[in-house]
């Protein structure tokens, strides 16, 4: 099941200070003897959408892991001005809502209880869901075009379909920030470019902060401005503008034997 994480309320700096959504200074991370993330630093400004890309290997899903607590790390982690390292459980204390590329569901459930499931931080004891979280969950299926799934057996849809009631769910939260790997890896042609359009809308309308990993760098050139684009194929990844120059670019590099030989 994909992770339902609550959002910060306490503890957290004034609003009148200005939050960085995320801060990785000197960030450090890997496996045993292997590094994949050597000295990154980067910094999101404001709500904003930052698309992660680079070579199946190169520790896409790794930084997900060093952010969500799963591996240790050197360095730093800011999300939401807390030090990630001051949090116990960092994902599960609510700072982030975080979709996995693989999430499965070993029992019957129908759609539209998995979504309303988003709903978790306003239900901490025995209560059940209300009309109004329903009517939520109903309007988070519409936006990415799966509401005809509503009532349907989750477990018995196709691996897109399920991936759609996932966003649908990861919308429903409210967190700092939002890590989505690989998000349209199972989706076709025109649900890619609707859930692309759909992070487009959480960042425009509602502020949201967004890194997706993704490989998908076609999508990428239509964004409009404001976004990122990190590399970790790079020697020294930085964050770069999203704009279609850049896309072309680092597609260009990804695409090189130049960089291949790097991994
Ligand atoms: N627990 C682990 N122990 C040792 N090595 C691991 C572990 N988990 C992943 N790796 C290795 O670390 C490397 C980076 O993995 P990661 O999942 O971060 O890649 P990625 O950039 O997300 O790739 P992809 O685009 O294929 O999803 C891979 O070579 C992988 O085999």
């Amino acid at each position: 099941m994909a992770e339902i994480l609550h959002t910060q309320t306490e503890n957290q700096p004034s609003s009148h200070s200005v939050i960085q959504p995320l801060l990785i200074e000197n960030l450090v991370a890997g496996y045993e003897q292997r590094v994949l993330l050597r000295n990154l630093f980067f910094a999101v400004p404001g709500p904003a959408f930052v698309a992660i890309v680079g070579h199946n290997g190169c520790g896409k899903t790794t930084l997900f892991r060093a952010l969500t607590g799963r591996i240790p790390y050197q360095g730093t982690i800011q999300v939401a001005g807390r030090d990630l390292r001051t949090v116990a459980r960092p994902a599960a204390e609510g700072l982030l809502a975080y979709l996995p590329q693989r999430t499965t569901v070993g029992f019957p459930i129908a759609v539209r209880e998995l979504v309303v499931m988003g709903r978790y931080r306003h239900h901490r004891f025995l209560g059940g869901y209300s009309t109004s979280d329903y009517a939520l969950a109903d309007q988070a299926l519409q936006q990415v075009g799966a509401a005809h799934l509503a009532m349907q057996d989750f477990t018995l849809l196709s691996g897109g379909e399920q991936q759609l009631v996932w966003l649908a769910q990861l919308s429903l939260q409210e967190a700092a920030l939002y890590l989505l790997d690989e998000p349209t890896q199972q989706l076709d042609v025109y649900y890619r470019r609707r859930v692309f359009a759909l992070q487009q809308q959480w960042v425009a309308e509602q502020s949201k902060t967004i890194l997706c990993i993704t490989h998908d760098l076609d999508n990428l050139t239509s964004f409009p401005p404001g976004g990122y684009l990190l590399n970790l194929s790079r020697t020294t990844p930085t964050l770069l503008p999203l704009t279609p120059e850049v896309v072309l670019a680092e597609k260009a590099y990804l695409e090189s034997e130049e960089s291949f030989v790097r991994w």
